[in-house]
């Protein structure tokens, strides 16, 4: 029986962050695994008594929604655990509704934090990534925590507790079938596990923060067809990079192919997650950005080259391609990638000092794809002031992708289009594109 309190809740609408808003004595409490318009119970997760908001997990549905399912993994089902594991946190919604609350997250932030109205720019709602039937299957990279037993383990929301796991239903089936669940990690502090969406079999499992003797004992046990490696973060910020990566068998680094481009990306490095994603991305981003022979084009935030690759190609020998990334083993996977073409430029280093060397370049266009965080003050401040016809931004989180449309619309920037691709079903995460021109 849980110790805490519950409350009887009206649940009004989906908010950024996967929670649904609703009121109780005139306090906002954010509830998650609830869906707009269901009557709830839920138990209070975070409640001071001064707070402006408090928090909330439902553990019954008194009036379900009409769009409400079971969950497919019992371990993040709120209704049958306290502390169900993050992850999949839309699993108890259809996925055709998932989409419809994603839109409306986006519109609303638009909306609200930029004063845009997202359906006169042609949003046309979320679209699911092509061939999606069930949102399953998809993660071709899963980070792992190792619980006191030594088995793989994830966290529920904002807690430490581990829920051991046998299998994850969004991982790629070249994860789940790698045997990677049987083996006793003690010693190590966190698996990363990823495969590549070339072959949808080449494995390599990253041993992080391990004890060196840990980390040749786990390598043992795993199974003879995977790549493993240990790796340590460092102290440094991710874009500073400084970890270090140890091979323990077979490559460190898995091969990609991307619209007929090949890639490889260090264990470590960024790509992206949905095994579907750097395609789609890779499209619609050449599709918008449109580039020309002898045009000059930047790529911001560029990880291994994925856009900046198939850019550099069609901006030719004539014209320039700048790739800036900040992680140096992501930047040396994009120098490796790009090698071929003299026309492309690869340049590491933290885009905020970065973009000022480019400001005399007279660029025809800039390709930015940020972590979630967005941009920083100064970074949309110098894009808004360098004058580039066409800003293409691709971004992982609808928030900040909200504020920064504004910060370039006050520099004369105007989001003429915006689309969104479900690349992360049954959670609340969404990829937005938007294409910005000078006014
Ligand atoms: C969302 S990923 C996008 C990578 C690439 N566009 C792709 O789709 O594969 C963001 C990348 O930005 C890099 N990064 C993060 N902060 C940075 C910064 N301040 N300056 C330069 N690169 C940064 C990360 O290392 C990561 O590779």
């Amino acid at each position: 029986m849980p110790s805490t309190p519950t409350l009887e809740l009206r649940i009004g609408p989906i908010a950024h962050g996967g929670h649904c808003v609703a009121r109780h004595e005139g306090r906002v409490i954010f509830v998650r695994h609830a869906i707009p318009g269901e009557l709830v119970r839920a138990r209070l997760t975070e409640a001071e008594p001064e707070a402006k908001f408090w928090r909330a997990d439902v553990t019954e549905v008194l009036e379900p929604s009409e769009h409400r399912v079971a969950h497919f993994w019992d371990p993040a089902d709120a209704l049958a655990h306290h502390d169900p594991v993050g992850g999949a946190e839309f699993g108890h919604i259809s996925l055709g509704h998932q989409r419809e609350l994603k839109g409306r997250i986006l519109a609303e932030q638009l909306q609200r934090l930029a004063g845009v109205d997202a359906q006169q720019i042609g949003f046309s709602g979320v679209q699911p990534a092509p061939g999606e039937r069930d949102g399953l299957g998809w993660r071709t990279r899963m980070a792992y925590a190792v619980n006191g037993q030594g088995a793989l383990a994830m966290s529920a929301h904002r807690s430490h507790r581990l829920t051991a796991l046998e299998q994850m239903p969004l991982a790629h089936p070249g994860i789940e079938n790698s045997g990677i669940y049987q083996v006793d990690y003690s010693g190590i502090s966190r698996v990363e596990v990823a495969v590549s969406s070339a072959d949808d079999a080449t494995v390599l499992v990253l041993l992080a923060e391990a004890e060196p003797e840990a980390a040749v004992r786990v390598a043992r046990q795993l199974p003879e067809a995977l790549n493993v490696a240990a790796f340590s973060q460092g102290t440094g910020a991710a874009a500073d990079g400084q970890g270090a990566l140890h091979q323990l068998r077979g490559h460190s680094w898995l091969p990609e192919t991307v619209l007929g481009h090949r890639y490889r990306v260090t264990g470590e490095g960024f790509w992206q997650i949905h095994r579907q994603a750097a395609t789609v991305l890779t499209e619609r981003v050449l599709e918008l950005v449109d580039p020309r022979p002898g045009q000059r084009i930047a790529d911001l935030y560029a990880g291994a080259g994925l856009f900046s690759l198939p850019l550099a190609q069609r901006v030719g020998a004539a014209g320039a391609l700048f790739s800036i990334e900040g992680a140096p083993g992501t930047h040396r996977d994009a120098k490796r990638n790009l090698r071929a073409l003299d026309q492309a430029r690869v340049i590491r280093g933290r885009v905020e000092r970065m973009l000022r060397q480019l400001a005399a370049e007279r660029l025809d266009a800039v390709v930015l794809d940020p972590p979630r965080a967005g941009v920083d003050k100064k970074v949309a401040a110098e894009l808004g002031n360098s004058g580039v016809p066409r800003i293409c931004y691709v971004s992982c989180d609808p928030a900040s992708f909200a504020r920064d449309t504004a910060r370039l619309a006050a520099r004369g920037y105007e989001l003429g289009h915006v689309e969104v691709h479900d690349l992360y079903p049954h959670t609340h995460h969404m990829e937005t594109i938007g294409l910005f021109e000078r006014r």
